[in-house]
């Protein structure tokens, strides 16, 4: 068998089925809208294994699934040099949305990360403490601000509603995803013009680390050229 890991629930799942379906694949919950069990039609030995979109990175990484759906800001921020345990087979065109650094938009001098390395350095003159950046993506955050200069700051985690820590004075600073912008602008938060830290999109990824063998690698192969994939790739 050949696992595919899908996201359980949402526009995620709904729109991973309907790609799938254009080529030719029928997707489907098994039972009611809380049965996590998948069913598949026209694609022999494949199996479907919803799952949460968040632990889809990880399920791939060990090799517990041998394909997996999800934002490729998840596996970009949750495995360590994610290429070398997944490989990315196709971007699916949608999903999509913008990991971004945003600052109080009160700030009139903070427009740009060095804006943002001077304003953390008086912060901590003033305050004795580092300014603070909420964030649940903390590889790829810290990644981006090391490999821009910016230095003078500490990672709070924030795994939800990441927008309201600055109005509630646990954070300066937040990374989180937008796609309209309109939750960044309800929380009086502007962007940095250089502060987009990863383009995401939901992504279809193939394992490295699973068992290819038992006909797994003849089922990706099968599939290949309905999915226009490279099983190469891997
Ligand atoms: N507003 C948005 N527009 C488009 N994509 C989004 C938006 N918010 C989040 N996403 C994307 O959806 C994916 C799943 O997001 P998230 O980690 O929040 O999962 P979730 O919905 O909380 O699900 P779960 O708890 O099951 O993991 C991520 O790849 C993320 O980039
Ligand atoms: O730019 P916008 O269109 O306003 O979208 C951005 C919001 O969408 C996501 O939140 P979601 O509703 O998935 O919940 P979460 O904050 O709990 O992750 C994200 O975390 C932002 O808060």
């Amino acid at each position: 068998m050949l696992k595919l890991g899908v996201p359980s629930k949402g526009r995620l799942m709904e729109q991973t089925f309907d790609w799938f379906g254009a080529r030719g694949v029928t997707l489907r919950r098994a039972g009611s809208d809380r049965d996590y069990a998948g069913s598949v039609d026209d694609a022999d030995g494949l199996e479907l294994v919803l799952l949460s979109a968040g632990e889809i990175p990880r399920e791939l990484a060990t090799g517990r699934i041998h394909l997996g759906v999800t934002g490729s800001d998840l596996v970009h921020d949750r495995l360590a040099d994610w290429d070398r345990q997944v490989a990315e087979l196709t971007p699916m065109g949608f999903g999509q949305a913008d990991l971004v650094l945003a600052v109080p938009a009160c700030w009139p001098d903070v427009d740009t990360l060095d804006d943002l390395d001077a304003a953390a350095a008086a912060f901590r003159r003033a305050h004795g403490f580092r300014l603070r950046v909420a964030t649940k993506y903390h590889r790829l955050v810290r990644e981006f601000l090391r490999a821009n200069g910016v230095a003078d700051y500490q990672l709070v985690d924030s795994q939800g509603a990441t927008e309201g820590t600055v109005k509630n004075l646990t954070a300066e600073a937040i990374a989180d995803i937008t796609s309209t912008g309109e939750t960044l602008r309800a929380n009086h938060l502007k962007t940095l013009a250089d502060g987009l830290v990863h383009q995401s999109q939901a992504t279809l990824y193939a394992s490295r680390r699973a068992d290819w063998g038992n006909g797994a690698a003849d089922i990706l192969a099968d599939l290949a050229p309905r999915l226009d994939v490279d099983p190469a790739a891997l």
